[in-house]
């Protein structure tokens, strides 16, 4: 109870912000990539290489429609919200916040999306993966925080503004 579960597109400060986040509000921090690989002996990269795109988000759904923690905040996969059993899941053990990115700053902000373990499909562009996901991190998210073109510390700032505040999307 009491989370507070970052979602949005890889690059986009989920890792990041939420380390930082977590300091703040004297919260504990978990990265949900994190105990996917530590569960599966495995790295992300390895479950995508050997199980396929679908493969993985099955184990991205099971990881995350398990996680039991308390005041802690929660750094997602960016494709976590592919996985609704585990998005029903976190939205109901706290407050989930889409950290959103404009597709021109995540262009610049992305390099290698292939060797970044995106799960794109073949041929697929950014931006249509961006137009892809956003509906559904709109769909689940409690909170939209907008990044705008702010540094780390700037993001963590709206983020901290926005929960303050409780905005509901
Ligand atoms: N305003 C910002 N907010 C968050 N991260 C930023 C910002 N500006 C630049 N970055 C950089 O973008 C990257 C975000 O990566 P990461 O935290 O791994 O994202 P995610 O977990 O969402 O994929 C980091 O290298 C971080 O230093
Ligand atoms: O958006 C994606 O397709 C993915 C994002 C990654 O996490 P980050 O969003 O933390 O980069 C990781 O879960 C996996 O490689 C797939
Ligand atoms: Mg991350």
């Amino acid at each position: 109870m009491n989370n507070i579960t970052l979602i949005g597109m890889p690059g986009a400060g989920k890792s990041s912000i939420g380390v930082v986040l977590a300091k703040v509000l004297g919260y504990q921090f978990i990265d949900s990539d994190l105990i996917i690989q530590k569960e599966e002996k495995r790295t992300l990269s390895e479950i995508i290489e050997q199980d396929g795109p679908e493969g993985f988000k099955a184990v991205e759904n099971r990881v995350n429609a398990s996680i039991q923690v308390e005041n802690t905040v929660i750094a997602t996969g960016g494709s976590v919200v592919y996985c609704d059993e585990a998005m029903q899941h976190l939205r109901s053990e706290g407050v989930v916040v889409y950290l959103k990115i404009s597709l021109h700053l995540l262009s610049k902000r992305l390099g290698n999306l292939k060797g970044r373990g995106v799960l794109l499909k073949d041929g697929q562009t950014l931006e249509s993966l961006y137009e892809e996901r956003t509906p559904l991190y709109e769909k689940y998210a409690d909170i939209i925080v907008d990044e705008e073109d702010k540094d780390l510390e700037g993001s963590l700032q709206l983020v901290l503004e926005a929960l303050k505040r409780g905005e509901k999307a």
